[in-house]
């Protein structure tokens, strides 16, 4: 089988695909290194392009009847899924992940989210206010354009949670992927116009972070959604607001999972490495500090030392691998930095290490201490770093002690020890007994550092929309003069 992956053309502008005019932009398989397909940057015109065909089709397919746009999405959920296989391949020729994962949950959470505001369309109405006499009313409007920029982890899967929710609501959307996964979205394109979504809702263009920027400060550009690392976050959130642009942004976390001495040890073990290893770490919402209680912190570490032996690292189409290469060599050089930092600091390594080429296997540091750099920095890999603990007070200060606050865990038999803890801990998703489920019904996001904004759920349709307010007098009009 070949390993080409090459699209039609780079862009997609307007309801077809597009050649770029900016840099050369290769796409390499991440497990061998070699080049699946070359693509080429928008320029700033393409861009400005992207953002004018939007604009121009947006108020066409606002004025559509809500039930229509949610039948279009809801035909683009279908396609996706009967095109499953096809994509998930593709999908881990982007990313490199394990074809076991991309099978189940790439391109299948991105349907879920069509189908999830598909099925929200007809419901998404303002509310009637009576004032006596007079009464109000709002109109839940769309904000215009709306920009998304993606990362390179869940590439296809962004793109559709960002898309959702806003073409529901009568936005249309010019899309970035990450440069390192730019063709999970033109897919995307291609399969809304078959859906029968019109020319210019959604489009895509692609590039490095200069492309983001020209997109974020386009003038025709009303919101920006990013899903990106905090420093970026913070550049994007400062361009937006000089055009005072909404904002969502899922930023990284260092986020805390809790295993009491009363937790079931196994469900427990098996979290952490859900919570650390899967798609090789490379997971915003990660529980990569683990605060094992004093109490079980060698059992656990001993069976989790024993779990990890069955991963098999390799070929990422292959049926059976089921930990994969990390996205590029940049990536696995900060990741083997970090893990020679933990080293150097004293921390125990109970199993991993650096490993060979693009895989590092799952690695797990124990004895660390909450100033080590395994222990603050987000690494983005497949890094776990045990903490322990005795006191619950003292583990919910130390696990707050983070700027970030994307997701927490706590696992825990004790009902009311669970929910105490999960109130008082500074995160914007969390799980009780199990982690890193996000299904579409629930809102993802963060707090502190980690972001604003919520995706996923109805909560979404807030950030995709704002009100417009309506007084309507039934009498007079009394004026003092
Ligand atoms: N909270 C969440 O939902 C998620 C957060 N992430 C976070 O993303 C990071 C890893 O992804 P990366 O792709 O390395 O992040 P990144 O921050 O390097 O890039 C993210 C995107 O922003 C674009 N970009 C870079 N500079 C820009 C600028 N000045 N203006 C506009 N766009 C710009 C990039 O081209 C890319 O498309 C991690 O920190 C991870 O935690 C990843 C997945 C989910």
């Amino acid at each position: 089988m070949s390993l080409s992956a090459q699209p039609a053309a780079s862009l997609f502008i307007d309801g077809k695909p597009v050649e770029g005019q900016g840099d050369t932009l290769d796409v390499r398989y991440a497990f061998d290194g070699s080049t699946i397909a070359t693509l080429r940057e928008a320029t700033t015109d393409q861009v400005a392009q992207a953002c004018a065909a939007a604009r121009a089709a947006q108020p066409a397919w606002a004025a559509m009847a809500p039930v229509e746009r949610g039948r279009i999405l809801a035909r683009a959920a279908a396609i996706i899924l009967e095109r499953n296989d096809e994509l998930a391949r593709l999908e881990t020729l982007d990313t490199g992940k394990p074809i076991q994962e991309t099978l189940v949950a790439d391109w299948p959470s991105g349907a879920a989210s069509l189908e999830y505001f598909a099925g929200l369309a007809a419901t998404l109405t303002g509310q009637m206010i009576p004032l006596g006499a007079d009464w109000a009313y709002t109109r839940r409007e769309p904000l215009g354009v709306c920009a998304g920029i993606g990362a390179w982890n869940y590439p296809s899967q962004i793109a559709c949670w960002k898309a959702a929710p806003a073409l529901v609501m009568g936005n249309t959307t010019v899309f970035k992927p990450s440069e390192e996964t730019p063709l999970g979205a033109l897919k995307l394109a291609e399969i809304f116009i078959q859906a029968g979504m019109p020319p210019g809702v959604f489009n895509v263009v692609q590039g490095r972070g200069a492309v983001g920027a020209a997109l974020v400060t386009d003038p025709n550009v009303a919101k920006v959604s990013l899903t990106g690392s905090v420093p970026t976050g913070r550049r994007v959130y400062a361009a937006a607001a000089e055009g005072m642009r909404h904002v969502t942004m899922e930023l990284g976390g260092k986020s805390p999972l809790i295993v009491f001495d009363d937790a079931n040890l196994e469900d427990a073990v098996s979290a952490a490495i859900l919570a650390n290893f899967y798609s090789a770490g490379q997971i915003c919402s990660n529980g990569t500090r683990v605060f094992l209680h004093e109490g079980i912190k060698e059992d656990f570490l001993a069976r989790l030392a024993e779990r990890v032996k069955a991963v098999r690292m390799g070929d990422p189409l292959d049926p059976d691998t089921n930990h994969g290469p990390i996205i590029n060599a940049a990536q696995a050089d900060k990741i083997r930095a970090a893990i020679r930092a933990g080293v150097d600091a004293g921390a125990r390594l109970v199993c991993g290490g650096m490993g060979e080429g693009p895989f590092i296997p799952p690695t797990v540091f124990a004895d660390a201490t909450d100033d080590m750099t395994i222990a603050t920095d987000e690494i983005f890999g497949p890094v776990m770093t045990a903490l322990s603990f005795v006191d619950e007070a003292e583990v919910i200060g130390r696990a707050n002690g983070t700027g970030f606050g994307l997701a927490a865990g706590v696992f825990t038999q004790d009902l009311t020890r669970a929910h105490r803890v999960i109130a008082a801990l500074e995160a914007g998703t969390c799980w009780i007994n199990t982690y890193n489920l996000t299904p579409v019904e629930m809102p993802f996001g963060g707090v502190k550092l980690s972001g604003l904004g919520r995706e996923n759920s109805a909560a979404a349709i807030e950030h995709y929309s704002q009100l417009k307010s309506v007084y309507v007098g039934m009498g007079g009009v009394d004026a003092p003069y």
